[in-house]
């Protein structure tokens, strides 16, 4: 029986954190610092992943910076390949890198919508794939937690947000996490998403600026979400806490997808 103080501590644990060297993905990589992991930072701007790093290290804990391009299988398999060199195991991975391209759907360039999916979609499959091969060989379980968004749930209106590409591809990180949920339940790998609803980032910025007093219309909380709000929710799914929860998506939202 877990005592409940312990229930989300992550002492020894190694996370790899991808998209970790800003916004949403640096906030977690330091709540699993905090929580006592050990954390692999990858982006494809090393500098801010170097930047997260020496905040992971004034928590105590050890941090791992790489370039990465999620795409690129090789680019993958290199930061599998370092971080066990390194740590030696991984045990928690984040698939939070994520790009985004706003413009009415009838407008949508191809090659928008593929760097969309390949950058969100692809990107998640192959983290997924290398890391997910990693904990089936050493036999000791995982946790994959997966940042989808409210937009991979709901339609959305385009002045809310009038992205088609990444919305679709939000719904497919949706559907990969119950699908590698169910696949991977035989390994104990715990396979989960996030869904947050508007956070200030530089991803949001823009759409904050343009469309923020229709979204909080619609947003019975009345706000965006604020710095350390997804923060514990990641730490939730990383833990001892979620030992009994896969397959699931968790909105983070204010309410605005039950209104
Ligand atoms: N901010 C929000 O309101 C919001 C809402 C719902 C979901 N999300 C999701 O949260 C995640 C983090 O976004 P954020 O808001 O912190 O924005 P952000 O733009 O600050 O972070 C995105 C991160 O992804 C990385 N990235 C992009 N393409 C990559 C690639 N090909 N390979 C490796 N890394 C790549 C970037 O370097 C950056 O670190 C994204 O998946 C985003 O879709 C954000
Ligand atoms: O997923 C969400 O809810 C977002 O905030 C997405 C981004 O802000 C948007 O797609 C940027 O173009």
């Amino acid at each position: 029986m877990v005592h409940a103080r312990d229930l989300f501590d992550l002492t020894g644990k190694v996370a790899i954190i991808t998209g970790g060297g800003r916004g949403l993905g640096r906030e977690i990589a330091l709540g699993y610092a905090e929580m006592g992991a050990d954390v692999v930072l990858c982006s494809r701007r090393v500098e801010n992943c170097e930047q997260v790093a020496e905040e992971v290290r004034a928590l105590g804990r050890k941090a791992l910076p790489l370039a990465c391009n999620v795409a690129e299988p090789e680019n993958v398999r290199r930061v599998v390949d370092e971080s066990l060199r390194t740590f030696g195991h991984i045990d928690i991975l984040v698939n939070n890198s994520g790009a985004s391209w706003g413009t009415p759907a009838v407008d949508m360039p191809l090659d928008a919508w593929h760097k969309v999916m390949e950058t969100n979609v692809t990107g998640t499959f192959l983290m997924s794939q290398a890391v997910g091969r990693h904990m089936i060989e050493r036999g000791q379980g995982g946790r994959i937690v997966n940042i989808a968004s409210v937009a991979g749930l709901v339609g959305s209106p385009p002045e809310v947000l009038d992205a088609v590409g990444y919305s679709a591809s939000k719904g497919a990180i949706i559907s990969l996490t119950r699908d590698l949920a169910v696949k991977w339940a035989r390994y104990n790998i715990l396979v989960n998403a996030i869904a947050p609803g508007f956070f200030p980032t530089k991803m949001s910025r823009v759409i904050l600026e343009r469309n923020g007093d229709t979204i909080l219309r619609g947003t019975p909380l009345g706000r965006f979400g604020e710095e350390g709000e997804l923060k514990g929710v990641a730490i939730f799914l990383a833990s001892p806490a979620s030992s009994y929860v896969t397959g699931h998506v968790l909105t983070v939202d204010g309410g605005s997808t039950v209104m």
